[in-house]
């Protein structure tokens, strides 16, 4: 369920955008889509748009400008899309390291998290590893450390899921219809 919290006051919650956050790989970018495509709403990928304005995928522009631009313009355009009403916003799973975005996120819309258990999580492993440079380089030890500092990062959220054992389609009928409940019941 999404809970009124006081800072979801000013903007009815129903024209409150939806921020997906979690660990890479649990299916932000996918589900975010299915999520606005059933609410027909328009859906912005935080990562596809920084690719898009740098003609070169995420790996590409880690090596080329570096993580800490990377970082920048993350958090740039999280800001921008963030004070718009009505969309599906996925992020990187590392934007939420940043306090400003947090904070913003939190201040101006909804933030879902999903969240995996790591021996789900570790199934997914191969096919994430060429696309996700911070998995890069690093050992399974390493990525699992990685996997269990980050969940710090998720814990301020207004609503969480819990996405083992849901395929893509369950997990976005389950958020599709618990956020409509909650639109009932606090709108
Ligand atoms: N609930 C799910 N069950 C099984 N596979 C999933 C699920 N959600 C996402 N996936 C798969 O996991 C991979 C990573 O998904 P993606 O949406 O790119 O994650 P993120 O944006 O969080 O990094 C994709 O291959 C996607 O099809
Ligand atoms: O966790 C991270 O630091 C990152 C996650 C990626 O997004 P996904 O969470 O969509 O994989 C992407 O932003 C970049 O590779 C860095
Ligand atoms: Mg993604």
């Amino acid at each position: 369920m999404v809970n009124n919290s006081t800072s979801l006051r000013e903007i009815p919650l129903r024209e409150k955008s939806i921020v997906f956050v979690g660990f890479m790989g649990v299916g932000k970018t996918t589900i975010g889509r299915l999520v606005a495509n059933k609410l027909h709403r328009s859906f912005i990928d935080v990562d596809q748009e920084i690719e898009n304005k740098y003609q070169m995928s995420t790996s590409e522009i880690f090596k080329t400008i570096g993580e800490r631009a990377f970082r920048e313009e993350e958090k740039n355009f999280i800001i921008a899309c963030c004070q718009q009403r009505l969309k599906i916003i996925s992020l990187g799973g590392g934007a939420f390291l940043q306090e400003e975005i947090r904070n913003f996120c939190l201040a101006n819309c909804i933030v879902f998290y999903l969240d995996i258990s790591w021996d789900s999580w570790k199934e997914r492993l191969s096919i994430l590893v060429d696309s996700r440079p911070v998995l890069q380089g690093r050992t399974i030890e390493e990525i699992e450390m990685l996997f269990h500092e980050r969940k710090d990062t998720y814990s301020d959220h207004n609503s969480k899921l819990m996405t083992d054992r849901l395929d893509e389609e369950e997990v976005a009928d389950y958020i599709t219809d618990s956020l409509k409940m909650a639109w009932n019941l606090y709108d």
